[in-house]
């Protein structure tokens, strides 16, 4: 591969230039440098993108501090924790503390590999917007002003995304705010309603709630919370926000706000045409995320986007000729394991060393209410709509020696097989502690095609939550321990055929 060359004080030349430097970026940046190139990774903001600050860690570190708050406020274990009382700054310090951590570990990575004299592969940083220009460079405008112009072999756009508007609520940063403004509240709110009840709504609601020094209220334009999930996921995972206190609003919308110097008068009307009006000092607007490519200059480079306004890529990540997408920008799922998966695939992609194809089937994920819900593969709803003839287990924790252990039984197990005399894992879904550990078994074996049977010998250890899965399996193949006869509260198990509907 090329060095890189230095044409003028402000004119340099990379084997691959990576715009954005959130999870897809970094990823795709450090596997371009694993294959031997001189790569140069452009960021305008913080580095990690929304996969660390106003994201996915910062909003964790919130949930995991939350879930301890009132794991430590508990009074039916034996114990009681007096005189506990929680500080929005501290608790916003600690945040700090783990974005700080992660967004060194980045930059310090980079600042390692950062083009030495006599270096064969490097990585370097350059903080500013990058925009392509006429002649398929991309000039970089950094904060002090000065333009610097990157010419490469290849491009990788890694741009992410950002919060979507909402028609009527201005965001302005401080009582009506986004995802974005979470830690620059200076205190809990006293009274928040969050538009949106996806999984961000959803999760700054159980964070909220979990603290216990603010009445949450969760209003959705859909009927339920979660609304791609089956309807006894997104029924319990409603359940669970309510039992924290959160207040959902499922027939109402919004129709009009009036803001005052200290509270938010929010009106809505109900589908019975009643209204309502409440009080907040908080509005969060979390309905969703939109590409970030304003500042590409993707117009200089021919790129159209598609009607939903996405750059569109094929199964290699590539847009046209030299220039590749990843992440958020490619409208697919919004996760860091996906961003972070594409961005590898397109450096790959780059080098032609594809070995297999993108697959996002079975990609799993985590949904952070309280307790936790993880996801693999299809749901019931989308083996319907394929016409995926099915059988479904619904085994709940209540049976699970370990969750009785804990004292933690409200959550479940959900798997989803095809209809065969030895299935196949189609999709899971659990709810509880441990889940997303729990689940990466069923990961694995769906993404190597192991059918139930083929793993019956194996034995899980005593006791632990993946013995829920076993019993799971076995339930299926008719062989657990405990029948669903003698627990039809606890086991369900039912079968799913097209030509029947
Ligand atoms: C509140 C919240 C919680 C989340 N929680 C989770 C979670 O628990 N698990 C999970 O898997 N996912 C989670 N996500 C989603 C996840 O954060 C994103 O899917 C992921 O960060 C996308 O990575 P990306 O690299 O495509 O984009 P981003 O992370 O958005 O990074 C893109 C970067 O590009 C930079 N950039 C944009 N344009 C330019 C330009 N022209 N020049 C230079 N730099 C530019 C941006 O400043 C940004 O830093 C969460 C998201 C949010 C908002
Ligand atoms: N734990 C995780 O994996 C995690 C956590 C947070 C975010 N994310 C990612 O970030 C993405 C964005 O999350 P999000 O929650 O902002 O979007 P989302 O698409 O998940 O949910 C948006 C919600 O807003 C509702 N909505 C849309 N317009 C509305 C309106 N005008 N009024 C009221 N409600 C309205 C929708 O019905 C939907 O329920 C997600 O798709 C997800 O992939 C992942």
């Amino acid at each position: 591969m090329s060095n890189v060359v230095k044409y003028t004080m402000n004119r340099l030349k990379y084997d691959v230039c990576v715009i954005g430097c959130g999870p897809a970026g970094f990823a795709a940046a450090m596997r371009s440098y694993d294959f031997g190139n001189h790569v140069c990774i452009i960021e305008g903001n913080r580095i990690g993108g929304a996969g660390v600050a106003d994201g996915a860690l910062s909003s964790k570190t919130m949930w995991e501090l939350s879930k301890d708050f009132s794991i430590a406020n508990k009074i039916d274990r034996g114990y009681r924790a007096s005189n506990i009382s929680v500080d929005y700054e501290k608790v916003r310090d600690n945040v700090f503390a783990a974005v700080r951590e992660k967004e060194y570990q980045i930059r310090s990575q980079i600042e390692t590999f950062s083009k030495k004299e006599g270096s064969d592969k490097s990585v370097t940083l350059i903080e500013g917007w990058g925009s392509f220009s006429l002649n398929k460079s991309v000039l970089v405008t950094k904060h002090d002003g000065e333009v610097v112009e990157i010419i490469a072999d290849n491009f990788i756009i890694a741009s992410g995304s950002h919060p979507r508007k909402h028609p009527l609520l201005e965001v302005d940063g401080e009582m009506i705010i986004n995802s974005n403004h979470i830690l620059k509240l200076k205190k809990f709110p006293r009274e928040i309603l969050i538009v949106g009840a996806g999984i961000v709504g959803c999760e700054f609601a159980t964070i909220f709630a979990e603290f216990g020094q603010t009445k949450v209220h969760l209003l959705d334009s859909q009927e339920r919370v979660i609304p791609f999930e089956d309807n006894d996921v997104s029924d319990y995972a409603a359940k669970m926000l309510e039992n924290i206190g959160v207040s959902i609003y499922h027939t109402a919308s919004l129709r009009s706000i009036k803001k005052h110097d200290t509270h938010i008068d929010v009106t809505l009307d109900y589908k019975d045409s009643h209204t309502e009006v409440i009080s907040v000092d908080t509005i969060l607007v979390s309905i969703g995320r939109v590409p970030s490519f304003k500042r590409l200059g993707l117009e200089n480079v021919g790129i159209e986007l598609t009607q939903n306004g996405l750059i569109c890529t094929d199964e290699e990540c590539l847009v046209n000729s030299n220039i590749y997408a990843a992440g958020d920008i490619s409208g697919h799922n919004a996760l860091v394991n996906v961003a972070e998966m594409e961005g590898r695939f397109a450096a790959k992609a780059i080098e032609s060393k594809i070995k297999f194809p993108l697959r996002y089937r079975n990609m799993s994920t985590i949904m952070f209410f309280n307790p936790e819900i993880s996801s693999v593969g299809l749901n019931e709803k989308e083996c319907q709509k394929a016409k995926i003839a099915y059988k479904v287990v619904f085994y709940k924790h209540a049976l699970v020696s370990r969750a009785i252990t804990m004292r933690e039984t409200e959550g479940f197990f959900k798997m989803i097989v095809t209809d065969e005399e030895n299935p196949k894992v189609l999709g899971m879904r659990a709810a509880g502690p441990q889940s997303a550990a729990s689940i990466m078994y069923i990961v694995t074996l769906m993404d190597h095609n192991i059918r139930l049977g083929d793993i019956m010998k194996t034995v899980h250890p005593h006791p632990s939550m993946t013995e829920g899965i076993q019993e799971c399996i076995r339930t299926l193949l008719g062989k657990s321990i405990f029948k669903p006869e003698a627990f039809p509260q606890y086991i369900s198990f039912k079968s799913w055929k097209p030509e029947e509907q």
